[in-house]
């Protein structure tokens, strides 16, 4: 039986739908703003909805995401992704491993993974990974991190020596984004810098553009 190939992940922002910031909207309301400001990709992250609620939540959000042409990942939750017929997932080290993630999903579904540095992006290539998410990268309040902040010289480091492509993350927004970019990163994830603008769909395409600035600093840098 012939599989359709897992799409590419898209290069620039990579918003977070998460339901720890912005109780007043729904995680639907956040998706419908994110992809109004033209996310092509996004994470539905949930911490702290009940099961009932977060698989309805997928459905509509993986729904969303379909009709504006964008990719959706649900973090943690390889069954959900299932269930919803999302585009994949993202682990860590306190969810299935990503072997196992791999074979749930089958090579029709994309598998992120975070890894800390060089040797984590290596072995989440050997585990089967599409692509790693490396942090932390500024210091975050969004999230308690049990590792140290890179910073940008660090993670440019692992961007070069990455097997996989790199997303960075972790206090990530409009006033660094372009300088990650201009590190060769593939991506950059975002949960605060946008969920809790006043206007997320200005911030996302205000994301947007700064990213393809820093990009295009880093292909002139690198001829
Ligand atoms: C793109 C991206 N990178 C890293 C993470 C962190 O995932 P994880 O380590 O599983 O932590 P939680 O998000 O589950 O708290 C991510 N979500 N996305
Ligand atoms: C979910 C998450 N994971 C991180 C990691 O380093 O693994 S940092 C983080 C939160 C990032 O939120 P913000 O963009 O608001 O700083
Ligand atoms: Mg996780």
């Amino acid at each position: 039986m012939n599989v359709p190939p897992r799409p590419p992940l898209p290069h620039g922002p990579y918003l977070l739908c998460d339901d720890s910031l912005r109780p007043e909207l729904s995680l639907v309301e956040k998706a419908e703003r994110l992809l109004a400001g033209g996310a092509r990709v996004l994470q539905l992250r949930m911490k702290h909805t009940p099961p009932r609620e977060a698989l309805a939540a997928a459905r509509a959000v993986v729904a969303r995401c379909r009709q504006a042409g964008a990719l959706c990942l649900l973090n943690d939750r390889v069954d959900l992704a299932l269930l919803a017929d999302a585009h994949g997932v993202h682990v860590g080290d306190e969810d299935l491993p990503p072997e196992a993630a791999r074979e749930l999903l089958g090579p029709g579904r994309l598998v992120g993974v975070t890894a800390r540095g060089t040797q984590g992006a290596l072995a989440a290539l050997a585990a089967g990974a599409d692509y790693v998410g490396v942090g932390p990268l500024f210091g975050t309040t969004t999230k308690q991190v049990q590792a140290p902040v890179l910073g940008l010289e660090a993670f440019k480091r692992v961007v070069a020596q990455s097997p996989l492509p790199v997303v960075g993350i972790g206090g990530v927004g409009l006033a660094n984004i372009a300088r990650v970019a201009a590190t060769g990163a593939h991506g950059a994830a975002v949960v605060s810098d946008a969920l809790l603008a006043q206007d997320i769909a200005e911030r996302v395409r205000l994301l947007a553009e700064a990213f393809d600035r820093g990009a295009r600093g880093a292909s002139l840098e690198t001829g």
